[in-house]
This record gives C-alpha cells, sequence and structure tokens, in this order.
C-alpha cells in the first residue's frame, strides 16, 4: 500500500479522528528486512497534535525502525505514514524542517567542536536563517546544558554529551514536532531529569513530542499518550489512562484461623477469578466487582475481616506484563 493509494483526507487525516488532529499517523506500517526479519509489524500509529507521546517497548521491538521510518530514513516495506499531515518520504523536503529529530548516529564530525558541529549543520540547511545561526546555536546548547562544553571537539564528548548535541540540533529551531529516540541514553539521573523537563517545557509551548523509550519510568511522568510495542506490533496505545485501565486489580482478605476456607468461598461466589490462600490470606482477582460488596459480604458470611487491602499494579507492572519484558531481548 503506498501513500498515493491512501489519501489522508479519505481517512480522516488530520480531523475527524476521535483523537482529533495528528501531528503523526500511520497505517499499515511494516518493514521487513533483508534478513527476513518484520521488524514492524502493520503498524497505525496515532500521535495527537499537542501530545507527548511515549513510545515505549523492550529492546528491539522496533522502535528505532518505526522512527526512521517516519523521518524518511528507511524505507517501509508496506503501508504509509504522515508527519504533520504530509506523506513520507514525499513530502520530507517540506515538513522535515518543521520537524526536530534525534536518531541514533546523527553526522557530526569528531574534529569540530560542539558549537561548529552545529554552525555546520545549520549551513547546510537551505531553510535555515544564516543571520540568526550563531544565537540560535548558543541558545540550543544552553538550554541541553552544554554552554560550559560547546567549544571542546565532538570526539573528545561523553556518551551523554554527544546525546546533548543530539538534541541540541533537533532544538536548533521552533519546531512542530520533535522525534526523539531514546533520548536518554547515556544521561545520568540528572541529565535524565534535565530531558524530561525539557520535553515538558517544548510541550508547554506547543510542540507535539513522540519520545521513545525501554523504561516507562523513565517517561512516564511527562507522557500524555502511550503506545507499547511488542516484537513489532503496537500492543496498546492512547492516552495514558489505558494503561491504568489495563491494570488488573486485585482484592486480598486476611482472617482469622478456621475462617479461610470461609472467606474463599465469598469470594468465588462474587464470581471472583483465581482465588487462592496463604496462610491467613485470600487473594483473588478483583475484576469489576466493587471491593465494598467483597467486605460487605464476608461480613455478612461471618468472616472476620483482620485485613483488607486491594491493590492497583502500578504503570511499571503492566507495562511488563504487556511487553512480556524479562531479561532477553525480544528476538
Ligand atoms: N538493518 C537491519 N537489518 C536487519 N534487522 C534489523 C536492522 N535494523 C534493525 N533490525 C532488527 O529489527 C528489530 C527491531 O529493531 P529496532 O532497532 O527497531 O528496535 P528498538 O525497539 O528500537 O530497540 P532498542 O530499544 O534496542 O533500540 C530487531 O530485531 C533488530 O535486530
Amino acid at each position: 500500500m503506498s501513500s498515493a493509494v491512501l489519501d489522508p483526507a479519505r481517512v480522516g487525516q488530520g480531523s475527524g479522528d476521535a483523537t482529533g488532529p495528528l501531528a503523526v499517523r500511520t497505517e499499515g506500517l511494516t518493514k521487513r528486512f533483508r534478513s527476513g526479519q518484520v521488524a514492524v509489524d502493520d503498524l497505525a500509529l496515532r500521535v495527537p497534535r499537542g501530545a507527548v507521546y511515549g513510545f515505549l517497548g523492550p529492546n528491539g521491538s522496533g522502535k528505532t525502525t518505526t522512527i526512521r521510518m517516519l523521518l524518511g530514513l528507511v524505507r517501509p516495506t508496506a503501508g504509509a505514514a504522515w508527519l504533520l499531515d504530509s506523506p513520507m518520504p514525499e513530502a520530507a523536503l517540506a515538513v522535515l524542517p518543521r520537524v526536530g529529530a534525534l536518531v541514533e548516529g546523527p553526522a557530526f564530525q569528531p574534529y569540530l567542536s560542539g558549537r561548529d558541529n552545529l554552525a555546520r549543520l545549520e549551513a547546510a540547511d537551505a531553510t535555515a536563517d544564516p543571520r540568526t545561526a550563531d544565537r540560535r546555536a548558543g541558545e540550543a546548547l544552553e538550554r541541553v546544558g552544554l554552554t560550559a562544553a560547546a567549544d571542546k571537539r565532538y570526539r573528545q564528548y561523553s556518551l551523554g554529551m554527544k546525546q546533548r548535541l543530539g538534541l541540541a540540533a533537533a532544538l536548533l529551531r521552533p519546531r512542530d514536532l520533535l522525534v526523539l529516540d531514546e533520548p536518554t541514553n547515556g544521561l545520568d539521573p540528572q541529565g535524565t531529569r534535565e530531558v524530561r523537563h525539557l520535553v515538558r517545557e517544548l510541550a508547554d509551548a506547543g510542540t507535539t513530542v513522540l519520545v521513545s523509550s525501554h523504561l516507562l519510568a523513565e517517561i512516564e511522568q511527562v507522557c500524555t499518550h502511550v503506545g507499547i510495542m511488542r516484537s513489532g506490533r503496537m500492543v496498546l496505545q492512547g492516552d495514558r489512562s489505558v494503561l491504568v485501565a489495563r491494570g488488573v486489580s486485585r482484592v486480598r482478605v486476611t482472617t482469622t484461623a478456621g475462617l479461610t476456607g470461609a472467606a474463599a468461598r465469598v469470594l468465588a461466589g462474587l464470581g471472583l477469578d483465581e482465588v487462592g490462600t496463604d496462610g491467613l490470606r485470600v487473594d483473588a482477582l478483583l475484576g469489576d466487582v466493587a471491593p465494598e460488596r467483597v467486605s460487605a459480604a464476608s461480613v455478612a458470611a461471618g468472616v472476620d475481616l483482620v485485613g483488607f487491602e486491594v491493590r492497583h499494579p502500578s504503570l511499571e507492572e503492566i507495562f511488563v506484563e504487556l511487553t512480556g519484558e524479562g531479561f532477553d531481548v525480544a528476538r
């Protein structure tokens, strides 16, 4: 399917969608590498304008390949992508100046300083205004905390400094959309906090931000929306409440000796699943049963309530459950 076949106007691109105007949209986006590896499989990405979209998934789940396709750096095997309503890669020249990107391996010169590298990028960009280049480079370096190291050669930069320079390059001018692939890679905790702060600031100023990470905790606090990838497929996408809604709460009743059987029968009688007993504790999945029904039914059945606890899983637990993330990478 090519973008010519799939007209954005016909599929409601940019309006009409339940989620409102979109800054990034893909339909059936697929990448099969020559090795036969399907890195991205039939992806329908939906990044609303103004969102901070956390693009999450374990190592190897297809985030970088997706981002490279969005930016026209990798050609999709099938499907289509739009950035700011413009088809990619066809409209790359027109739309990419409005898009700041931080992707792996930016083309920086090792023997030039950070500042001179930015100047070189500016000089290569025909759409940039040379009169304001120095000021904008200085501001971008300051925003990413690189002013002190601005005149050091790139090859002497630490990984974190390189990452900051990549961010500075994305911020050389105001952007409507920022696409950041693992921006906290190589940063220390303070640097990670600064990136979060920067993302929030940019979003407050109206920029849409698509930010990938394999660590939910790193970007959870700034995301308005999430998309979770597993083995090249999107397993969950929407505003951040979809994550919470996805979590399954558990209830735990603690009672006295001799009453655990009765407690288990109460829980099962209410239709709760996975009822299990451990010492004086009886656990079950709460499902959509109200907790107060469980406590009331227990008391009515003569079960002493020594303890009563409802546990909501953390976002991290939900993320791990969805992605099946373990120590090994996906593939
Ligand atoms: N050029 C390539 N040729 C063959 N396979 C590739 C190529 N690039 C990526 N892959 C494979 O595609 C899959 C997805 O990789 P991708 O880099 O998109 O994942 P990711 O989610 O960005 O992971 P990470 O968090 O580790 O960067 C992986 O299995 C990877 O080995």
